[in-house]
């Protein structure tokens, strides 16, 4: 029987968005760039000087039509990386196998343990394939991903579950409270008491718990995608922040010489290839919701609209433009790829088995000649079977042994 994810949340005080950090990178310090914002607007991709020294910007300042200059999506979600990376760069090369602190509830440690099981019975239960794949992680380190795994699980199913006509933004307000609360060691329930010891134990940051949830905000009040822009900002709230959220407990490898922010920066890739994935799987089923996730510039360029998409038409200018889109998702996989070397050793082969199997899905997309509106692409038991091995051999590679990988 599946475990139910769904319950009420306790009504609480309304708490604030997404809270982007605008930082620039001097040397390998982050600085809060505030100090930087009148010549914030004069920056531009590439790197300029400052007191003598070099920093690296990696801003693409855009004009907005009506002459205001505004920052990328991509710039404002770099910004988020590179804190998460300060945050944790000392305690994740510190040592491989992390010390486990007490739990923070009182209690039995039983109790706590039951709430883990709890969590993998659900892991177990919706995504049996990456459920495996953890098995080869540590026991902590194992417990702790299948723990975020049920809160990224439970936070999609508040707008994608069979509840999700009844969400409300207030609804989303009590669940960020909740969320709060399980940072400061007040779990709601079972399985928060689960995450609650999760991040009290590994270098979790609350806040792409956050911005996940205010990918959920824009779920509710978003149908249509205006440019590739405004879809960056939505795939990283709902999934590239799960890439963000692992790796401070897959852990990188204490030999791996590559800078911290680049790993992040492969996770984020990660995370942002899945959905862009899932997104162009799933056009079809989002249609029938009233739902479109590409974004409408290129669809218009590409000689496409709503319409078209609403009628399934598979036609030659629909075949051209997913291509592209294919090959887009595609980079963001081969972005990904560069970091996943650099984990710590018994988190690679889950993490290379689900980015092969998930850029997969591409493949078959093209297999079923496009048609993703009634034909739902999905990767067959052998081809699953045939990826792990591979996924192996490659989760044995060893680290960069030198600062070679670059974090743009
Ligand atoms: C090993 C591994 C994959 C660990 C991640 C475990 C984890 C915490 C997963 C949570 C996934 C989740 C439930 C997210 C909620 C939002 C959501 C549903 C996003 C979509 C996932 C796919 O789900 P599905 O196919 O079931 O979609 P439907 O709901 O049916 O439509 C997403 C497409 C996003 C998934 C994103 C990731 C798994 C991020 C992967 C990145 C990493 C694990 C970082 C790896 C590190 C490096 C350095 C590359
Ligand atoms: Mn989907």
């Amino acid at each position: 029987m599946p475990v139910a994810l769904l319950w009420v949340v306790s009504p609480c005080e309304v708490s604030n968005g997404t809270g982007f950090l605008e930082s620039v990178r001097e040397g390998n310090r982050i600085f809060d760039s505030s100090r930087y914002m009148n010549s914030r607007f004069s920056c531009l991709r590439g790197s300029r000087t400052r007191n003598g020294r070099k920093l690296s910007v990696r801003s693409a300042i855009v004009a907005t039509p009506a002459g205001e200059m505004t920052m990328t999506s991509e710039q404002k979600v770099y910004d988020v990386v590179l804190r998460q990376a300060a945050l944790v760069k000392r305690q994740l090369r510190s040592t491989d196998e992390l010390e486990v602190k007490d739990m923070p509830i009182p209690g039995n440690l039983g109790l706590l343990s039951e709430a883990y099981d709890r969590c993998s019975e659900v892991c177990a239960e919706y995504a049996k394939t990456f459920y495996l794949g953890t098995m080869l992680m540590t026991p902590e380190r194992r417990r702790a991903i299948w723990a975020i795994y049920v809160w990224c699980r439970r936070t999609d199913e508040l707008v994608d579950g069979p509840n999700a006509s009844h969400i409300t933004p207030q609804a989303l307000d009590r669940w960020e409270d909740r969320l709060e609360d399980v940072f400061n060691g007040r779990p709601f329930d079972m399985l928060d008491a689960a995450l609650s010891d999760t991040v009290s134990n590994f270098p979790v940051d609350i806040q792409p718990f956050r911005d996940m949830i205010e990918g959920m905000r824009m779920d509710l009040r978003k149908s249509r995608y205006r440019n590739f822009d405004e879809l960056y900002l939505y795939c990283y709230y709902v999934a590239g922040t799960v890439g963000l959220m692992s790796v401070p407990i897959m852990g990188i490898a204490p030999e791996s010489k590559a800078p911290t922010e680049s790993v992040y920066n492969a996770a984020l890739a990660l995370g942002i290839a899945n959905q862009l994935t899932n997104i162009l799987r799933d056009v079809g089923e989002d249609a029938r919701r009233g739902r479109v996730y590409l974004p409408q510039d290129e669809l218009a360029q590409a000689g496409l609209s709503d319409e078209d998409i609403f009628a399934g038409r598979v036609t030659d200018k629909w075949r051209i433009f997913m291509k592209k889109q294919i090959q887009r998702a595609r980079k963001f996989f081969d972005e990904a790829e560069k970091g996943v070397t650099e984990l710590s050793g018994a988190s690679r082969w889950p993490v290379w088995a689900s980015l092969l199997l998930y850029r997969k899905i591409l493949d078959e997309i093209e297999a079923n000649d496009y048609n993703n509106f009634t034909r739902r692409a999905y990767v067959s038991k052998p081809k699953k079977l045939i990826t792990l091995p591979i996924a192996y051999a490659k989760s044995l590679v060893p680290p960069t042994s030198t600062r070679t990988l670059s974090p743009l």
